[in-house]
Formats: structure tokens, C-alpha cells, sequence
């Protein structure tokens, strides 16, 4: 198989998809190591941090199918790029050999990096961070993002809120891309540190942030938006691998 070598922290699956517009569905994850940001609340930093780097091994198109192919028995179902930022990774060879056996392919990334693979996804998520991540938004390189998607793949936007401030940014967001289904999930203000996915989650403080955002939207009469937990973390708290 052609291509480069791509990053893998991890392959897991079947489960279900635990967030926005796939919610509940089947899904396989492919995990990609190495992240561009260092959110200030990531729930994944054993795929962000160097610290891990060791445990990210360089997989072959060809490695990388066959576990998901083992992970699935062989049957097509959505198959989940997420990361770190998997837009950092040569993913369109992937995504090229997965069609060809009828599987269909979503994407996470937070739209710092635009790739003109984005165009061959089936679904595109991006979920630019708001002011609580720490991070800056970069609005060209989203708007190169979203321009590469479009009209092809499904698109959606999923901005995590914490607070009053987040929120403004993802009406701000809502505002600036219209066309665009907007997904809002609360943030888990208790991640897991890279070592311990047995830390547990404070489910109460995130159904409160819930309710708190479910308030806000309609109070707002902001009757597009969609809010969502993370059903994974619900079930199995911070869990790895699944
Ligand atoms: C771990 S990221 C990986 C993909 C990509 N780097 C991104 O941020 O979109 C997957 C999703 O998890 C969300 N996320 C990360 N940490 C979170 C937390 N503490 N609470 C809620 N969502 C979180 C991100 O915002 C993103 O939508
Ligand atoms: N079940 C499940 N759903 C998810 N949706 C996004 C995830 C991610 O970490 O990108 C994730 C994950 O890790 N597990
Ligand atoms: S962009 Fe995504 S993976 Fe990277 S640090 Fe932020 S939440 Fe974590
Ligand atoms: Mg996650």
C-alpha cells in the first residue's frame, strides 16, 4: 500500500459514538497522536502530549485496516478519525482503502489544519476551541477548513462550552458559518490525566454545566442549536478505549 506513515495512539471499537451529529452510532476509532494545540481541559492528552510520543506507533494504510477490519468482522460501519489532530496526519489513503469495503468516515479536528482529503470524509467535525481552551482561533485556516469540505462531506460545527464566555464564542461561531448544524457539549471540567482513565468523572458537575447550557439556549430562543453530553463519558467516564 502507497502513503506515509501515519501516528497511531490508539484503535478501539465497536462502541458507540458518544458525541454530536453521530451520536449513538456504531463506530471504530482511529486515534492519531500528536496535536498542534494543548487545550487547557483536553481529554485526551495521551494523544497531545510528547510525554506519550513513545506510544504512538507509525502504522501502514494497510496495518491500520486490518485492525479496524478485525475490530468490525469484516461489516462497513463509521469508522472515527480522531486525535490529537488527525488533520496533522496523511490520512486520504485511509479513507480511499476504507471506501472501497463500503465503510463511511468521520472526522474531529479542531480547524487549524485544511487538507483537500476533507473533501473524500463522509462526515467533517469541527469543533473550534473557545476562550477557556486557552487556545486562539486561527479564522483563515477555519475557513480554509470548512472551504475544503464543502459541498461534499456532511459538516458540522461541536464547540465545547464551560461558561458565559464560551457561549458567546459559539453563538459568535453559529453566527459566522449559518449553514452549519451546531452542535454545544458541555465541558468536562474533570478530565483524565494522561496516566489514570480510572479518575473519576464529576457527572454531577457536568449535567449541571448540561442544564445550565440547556437554560441558556432556550432562554435564548437559540432553537438551532443542538446540545449534547458526552454519552461516553456518561456510561464510562473517562474510560480509555472506549
Ligand atoms: C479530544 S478531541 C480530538 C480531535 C480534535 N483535536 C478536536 O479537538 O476536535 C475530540 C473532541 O473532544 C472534545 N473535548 C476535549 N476535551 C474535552 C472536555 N474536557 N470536555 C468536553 N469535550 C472535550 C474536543 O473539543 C473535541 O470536540
Ligand atoms: N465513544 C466515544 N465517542 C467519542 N466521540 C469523540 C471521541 C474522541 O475522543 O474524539 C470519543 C471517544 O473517545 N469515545
Ligand atoms: S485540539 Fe483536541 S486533541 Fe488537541 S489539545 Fe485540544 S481537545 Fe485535545
Ligand atoms: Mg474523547
Amino acid at each position: 500500500m502507497t502513503g506515509a506513515a501515519i501516528r497511531v495512539s490508539e484503535i478501539f471499537g465497536p462502541t458507540i459514538q458518544g458525541e454530536g451529529v453521530l451520536i449513538g452510532q456504531p463506530t471504530v476509532f482511529v486515534r492519531t497522536g500528536g496535536c498542534d494545540y494543548r487545550c487547557s481541559w483536553c481529554d485526551t492528552l495521551h494523544a497531545v502530549d510528547s510525554e506519550y510520543r513513545e506510544q504512538w506507533q507509525p502504522m501502514s494504510v494497510e496495518e491500520i485496516w486490518m485492525e479496524v477490519r478485525r475490530l468490525s468482522g469484516g461489516v462497513p460501519l463509521t469508522v472515527s478519525l480522531s486525535g490529537g489532530n488527525p488533520a496533522i496526519q496523511p490520512l486520504g489513503p485511509l479513507i480511499d482503502r476504507g471506501h472501497g469495503e463500503g465503510y463511511r468516515f468521520a472526522l474531529e479536528t479542531q480547524g487549524s489544519a485544511a487538507r483537500d482529503w476533507f473533501a473524500d470524509l463522509d462526515v467533517l467535525v469541527v469543533s473550534p476551541k473557545p476562550p477557556s481552551s486557552g487556545m486562539e482561533t486561527d479564522f483563515s485556516k477555519l475557513d480554509e477548513c470548512l472551504a475544503m469540505a464543502a459541498g461534499r462531506p456532511m459538516t458540522v460545527l461541536k464547540i465545547v462550552v464551560f461558561d458565559d464566555h464560551d457561549y458567546a464564542y459559539a453563538k459568535d461561531m453559529a453566527g459566522r458559518y449559518p449553514a452549519l448544524p451546531v452542535y454545544l457539549q458541555p465541558g468536562n471540567h474533570t478530565p483524565p490525566p494522561p496516566d489514570d482513565d480510572s479518575a473519576t468523572v464529576d457527572i454531577d458537575g457536568v449535567m449541571n454545566r448540561m442544564l445550565w447550557l440547556v437554560d441558556k439556549v432556550t432562554g435564548d430562543r437559540w432553537f438551532d442549536a443542538r446540545v449534547l453530553p458526552q454519552l461516553h463519558v456518561l456510561l464510562w467516564g473517562n474510560r480509555r478505549g472506549v
